[in-house]
């Protein structure tokens, strides 16, 4: 075959190197059309329909810009006072206040519109318009956030409905022996820095990565737990060359070039698949033995799997091993940075805000002592179910009093009416609820559109990106009131519906995202952050260290740019 081809162009050059130039420039013509007028365009499009915005003309579009206006500004200290919204995301923040808030900018050749008006955000993220999707995966995305976070269509309903399960409530019971050790060993750690006088000082952000790394290790992997740790390790090796990656060169496809970080980050990724293929076929073997091994979120996921592929006795539309692999990954890129980010600013504010600090406390001893925390403890919400047919015999008269005094939520599921009943740790819950708004791990949610469709006033062409900045409209202050910036739990003392001036239905706090992509995992992090943080106020006293600088910056997550020292105090 290459011979011949050969001998064609040996025996014909000259129509050969005339096929060639056509190539070449239609492939010229195909890059100049995408990088050039696709763009100029889409833009014309969105200008004349009266929004405005900032645009870069380089192939990388505002990602030069955003890089030198991130780096000027971060390094520079900000005072406690600042407005922290102009230093977590300079380049938004400027954007914003020239152009409003909805607005567009590049990424790249891609038109990213910026859309901070909670009622559209709620329509972007409810999914009815299968017209926006989320954005497809690049290779180095896919390093970090494959599977469930980023499929789309019939394979993410799919996989949706077989993770489900796994991150139910009540299967989060078994994982709670899991996530005890955990604590306990965090806090035996702690006691031993502690010297004479019972005082030391640490770094709650490493800490924080580090027990979060152990906590997904254990409860996703039980006995292989050793593994686990292994994969945790290299993924957060992984993470941080990703960073550097992205940092150091700002061309498009610089991924695929054999730079010794990449070839690197390839590597970890073949490590990481071995490991996980270990523990999968273990476990499949264990299984074909009856041993019945559910503690934990792989047997859970596996068990579900199992359950999806009898149920409807087709196996192409179960998970494949590989996809399981894939899903595995994710549980620490989607669970372990984003709840230790959410740890980390918790014992950050409580540290300067003592008050809170002790009305915790007092609130976690008042309840479990100085035992370890259970699980009906944790669980904010206690479900009370009742009985359709109990509810209508009663009749409204009775139950209706009742359910304004004492229940949050009031919901119907499968033929059962049930009461969410908040009870105990109410302040535990305000608490996080108030760093999540203030500090939510991921600053930014996106979407793309594949087809044209209505937002609001205006129309947009397929191939936009659309940016939700959940950090601006947290800190919105029409939706939080002038005191928008301050920590304040006790705006979330009725519930996160009336914790804004919303009215609850629009997206103003959407910390886990929201609609049906909404975070599978958020009961998952919120047990796990209650239980850390509730052994730590039995244990410790907490003050910020002198060292600390307050410096809140994106890097994937919102992170303490020099770390959190803190100082504790041995109770
Ligand atoms: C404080 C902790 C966490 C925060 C703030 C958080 C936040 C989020 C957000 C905002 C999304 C939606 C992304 C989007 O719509 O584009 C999401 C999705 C997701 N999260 Fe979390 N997350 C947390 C913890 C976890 C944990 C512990 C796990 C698993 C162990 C997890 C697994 C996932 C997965 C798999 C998705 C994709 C869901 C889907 O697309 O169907 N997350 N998370």
């Amino acid at each position: 075959m290459f011979a011949t081809i050969s001998d064609f162009i040996y025996n014909n050059w000259s129509w050969a190197l005339g096929l060639i130039s056509l190539l070449s420039l239609w492939s010229a013509l195909q890059i100049l059309e995408w990088a050039w007028f696709t763009p100029r365009r889409l833009e014309r499009r969105l200008r004349a329909q009266g929004l405005s915005g900032t645009v870069y003309r380089s192939p990388t579009g505002d990602l030069k810009e955003i890089t030198r206006v991130n780096r000027e500004t971060w390094a520079k200290p900000m005072p406690l006072s600042h407005d922290i919204t102009s230093r977590v995301s300079p380049f938004f923040h400027c954007n914003m206040k020239e152009h409003g808030k909805t607005s567009f900018t590049w990424f790249g050749v891609i038109p990213r519109v910026t859309i901070s008006d909670p009622e559209l955000v709620r329509e972007i993220l409810s999914n009815k318009l299968s017209e926006i999707e989320k954005q497809k995966l690049t290779p180095v995305g896919k390093l970090l956030g494959d599977g469930l976070f980023s499929y789309q269509g019939q394979k993410w309903a799919s996989h949706r409905r077989i993770l489900n399960p796994a991150f139910h409530v009540e299967k989060l019971k078994r994982m709670l022996p899991a996530f005890s050790a955990c604590c306990s060993e965090l806090i035996e750690k702690w006691k031993g820095f502690s010297g004479p006088n019972g005082s030391f000082e640490l770094d709650v952000w490493s800490e924080m990565q580090m027990f979060t790394g152990d906590v997904i290790s254990r409860a996703a992997f039980g006995s292989s737990f050793q593994e686990g740790r292994k994969i945790f390790q290299l993924l957060f090796e992984q993470g941080e060359r990703l960073i550097r990656a992205f940092e150091d060169v700002v061309i498009p496809g610089h991924w695929y070039l054999p730079t010794e970080n990449n070839r690197r980050m390839k590597h970890i990724d073949r490590e990481v698949k071995m490991l996980l293929r270990g523990i999968i076929k273990k476990r499949e073997n264990a299984m074909k033995n009856k041993e019945v091994i559910n503690e934990d979120l792989l047997g859970l996921m596996m068990e579900s799997n199992m359950k999806e592929k009898i149920g409807n006795g087709k196996s192409n539309i179960v998970m494949t091993r590989d996809e399981m692999i894939t899903e595995c990954k994710l549980f620490y890129f989607a669970g372990q940075e984003s709840t230790s980010v959410l740890l980390t600013w918790t014992l950050v504010v409580l540290s300067m805000h003592l008050d809170w600090q002790e009305r915790a406390r007092q609130e976690v001893y008042q309840h479990f002592g100085k035992n370890k925390p259970d699980f009906d403890g944790l669980s904010r919400l206690k479900i009370v179910s009742i009985r359709m047919i109990i509810f209508v015999g009663l009749s409204g008269n009775l139950l209706i009093p009742f359910v304004i005094i004492s229940s949050e939520t009031f919901c119907y599921r499968n033929g059962v009416i049930q009461l969410r009943i908040c009870y105990y740790d109410r302040m535990v819950t305000m608490i996080l609820y108030e760093v999540l708004r203030l500090y939510p791990p991921f600053a930014m949610l996106t979407r793309r559109t594949y087809n044209p469709v209505k937002l609001g006033n205006a129309t947009y062409p397929p191939g936009v990106l659309l940016s939700m900045p959940i950090f601006f409209i947290h800190h919105d202050k029409e939706l939080w009131g002038p005191d928008a910036d301050e920590f304040k739990p006790e705006r979330f003392a009725d519930g996160i519906s009336k914790a804004s001036k919303t009215t609850g239905r629009n997206a103003a706090y959407f910390p886990f995202g929201w609609g049906p992509r909404i975070c599978i995992g958020q009961n998952f992090a919120l047990v796990e952050a209650k239980m850390g943080l509730c052994m730590i106020l039995q244990h410790f006293e907490f003050e910020p260290s002198e060292k600390y600088v307050h410096a809140p910056i994106t890097v994937v997550t919102l992170q303490p740019q020099h770390g959190a020292p803190i100082k504790f105090h041995r109770l």
